[in-house]
């Protein structure tokens, strides 16, 4: 079956439909015992049980796994670095054969995997859809640009006729990679694929609340590479701190700032650096001036701010409005957040699923009191649907105080809010009060005025006039992935072009010519 989906599909055809519904229940009836960690090929059951439950049904629950403890982590890690000595050695284009191998793999089984990944977080059928078909572009842009590196190596000047020079690029050794639960192949794929082209080995974390959308794409990457050189440890935040507390060469991360920070810091804080890439979350903003189409701005700022529940890192949660078109600007984004479909992802028309646990559901209800509080306007939602399941409605709030901490803290939730500034000039600087610089939008018709926010906004991922999303779906080898400011550790971006070569070190050799 050929499945063409991305973040900005808006329907999938029937044949499709059926297919993911039949692995959406087969993945919700699928537990048959608790997941193994893999080390050096083998599959171990030991360490604590935990469980994910479906998060539209939290009764239900959808898979168990074992935690890894400290001791195991050693021996994944150990495994690893024996694995690395003859990966990195492997010759480039059996690498990339290898990532092939696999991305057929990932290809076959789509829609397998996009059951698996909404059984567990909730998503609906495209954004799932969107995801599995993420993973096999992702490994294709990568393994691509490997192709294409010439080894990335290079003849350099001489300035000895009896010495030639080689500028090359090598692995670090081992990667601790440790994902987050809202793209939980995706962005564990790009961050293992990345890795392992450049002839790492890593060791996989997975997030305790996907664990097996984790290790099914992480056991298929296992399967069409070496023994030991993907290795695989289930658990949560003790499990992951056991293993940034190990002997890594590197960490690749993907979560929240505050988790992300720490480990920059920690691997900073050694005898030697050691390299943590770390992408994180964001508190994107979008702008809209006097001078924008404003039904297409209140459908870029729709999808983007209520697509996945509100759960992406690129997700639009606060909108920032020229005050002369502040009021119709709320009006038109009210009416079609009104007729979102909040739902079961078993609901072919659902648009929004459940958010992914029953803290989020806190957070929210938290954050609606204190928009209450602040003496704000809930233009829409600020309530739950009268269903079971962590639901909540999008909601739109108006008129906090500029500099509300509700305006500048990252909610992950389905909760936007909307500020109204003087001018364009206003507009930008109060997009850039906030420490974090991921996704950023506007609209505008006005040149002068693009130009002015491409110059200033502090973000590394823009978009223009994007009604189909204002801040969020960036896709392998279209857009680069990159986080400014407490969004990024590294000044690079995953699915783009420079991504690969921070999974390596810079070696110059000095040869005399025989
Ligand atoms: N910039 C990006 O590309 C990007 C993409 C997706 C998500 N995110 C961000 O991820 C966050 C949401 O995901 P989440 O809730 O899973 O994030 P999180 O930071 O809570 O967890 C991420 C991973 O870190 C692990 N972890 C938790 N504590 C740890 C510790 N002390 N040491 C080591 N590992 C630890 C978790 O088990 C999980 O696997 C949001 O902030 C979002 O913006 C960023
Ligand atoms: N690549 C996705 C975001 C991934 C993070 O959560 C987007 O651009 O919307």
């Amino acid at each position: 079956m050929s499945i063409d989906v991305n973040y900005a599909t808006t329907r999938a055809d029937a044949a499709t439909s059926v297919a993911f519904e039949s692995a959406l229940e087969s993945a919700r009836n699928h537990n048959s015992g608790p997941l193994a960690h893999l080390i050096d090929g083998q599959q171990i059951e030991t360490g604590e049980v935990f469980v994910r439950v479906n998060p539209a049904h939290p009764g239900e629950v959808v898979t168990e796994a074992h935690a890894a403890d400290s001791a195991l982590v050693a021996a994944a890690v150990s495994a690893a670095k024996r694995a690395q000595r003859q990966w990195r050695r492997t010759s480039t284009v059996a690498r990339a054969q290898a990532l092939r191998s696999a991305q057929a793999e990932f290809q076959d089984r789509l829609v397998e995997i996009a059951g698996i990944l909404s059984a567990e977080t909730g998503k609906s059928r495209l954004e799932a859809l969107g995801e599995a078909k993420e993973v096999v572009d992702l490994v294709d842009t990568y393994t691509t640009q490997f192709e294409e590196s010439g080894d990335f190596r290079k003849r350099m000047n001489t300035a000895d006729p009896n010495e030639e020079n080689t500028d090359l690029l090598r692995p670090y050794g081992v990667f601790a990679v440790i994902g987050p639960f809202n793209f939980p192949a995706a962005l564990n794929v790009g961050m293992a694929t990345a890795a392992l082209l450049m002839g790492n080995a890593i060791v996989m974390k997975p997030s305790d609340k996907a664990p097996r959308s984790g290790a099914t794409v992480t056991e298929i990457l296992a399967r069409h590479l070496p023994v030991g050189v993907v290795n695989l440890i289930h658990g949560g935040a003790a499990t992951g701190k056991a293993l940034t507390d190990a002997s890594v060469d590197g960490i690749a991360f993907t979560g929240s700032a505050e988790i992300g920070w720490n480990m920059v810091r920690s691997l900073g804080d050694g005898a030697f650096g050691r390299p943590v890439l770390a992408e994180m979350g964001g508190k994107n903003v979008t702008v809209v001036s006097r001078h924008a189409d404003l039904d297409a701005a209140a459908e870029g700022v729709a999808r983007s701010a209520y697509g996945l529940s509100g759960q992406k890192c690129s997700a639009c949660s606060r909108v920032v409005v020229e005050a002369d078109v502040h009021d119709e600007f709320v009006t038109k984004l009210v009416e079609r957040v009104n007729a979102l479909r909040v739902s079961d992802p078993e609901d072919a028309d659902a648009f929004m699923g459940p958010v992914i646990d029953a803290n989020a559901v806190a957070r929210f209800e938290e954050a609606v009191a204190g928009a209450r509080a602040a003496g704000a306007r809930i233009e829409a939602g600020g309530d739950r649907p009268d269903r079971e399941g962590y639901f909540v409605n999008p909601t739109v709030i108006s008129g906090l105080p500029i500099g509300h901490d509700l305006t500048r803290r990252e909610l992950f939730l389905p909760f936007v809010t909307v500020s109204r500034v003087d001018s364009f000039d206003d507009a930008i600087d109060e997009a850039n009060a906030v420490d974090y610089g991921l996704a950023a939008g506007v609209f505008s018709a006005d040149n002068t005025e693009v130009e002015e926010f491409l110059d200033r906004i502090e973000a590394g991922v823009l978009y223009v006039n994007r009604r189909s999303g204002a801040t969020t779906g960036a896709w392998p080898g279209i857009q680069s992935f990159c986080g400014w400011k407490s969004s990024g550790s590294s000044g690079k971006g995953g699915l783009g072009p420079w991504y690969l070569q921070g999974f390596a070190r810079e070696q110059s050799r000095t040869l005399p010519i025989a």
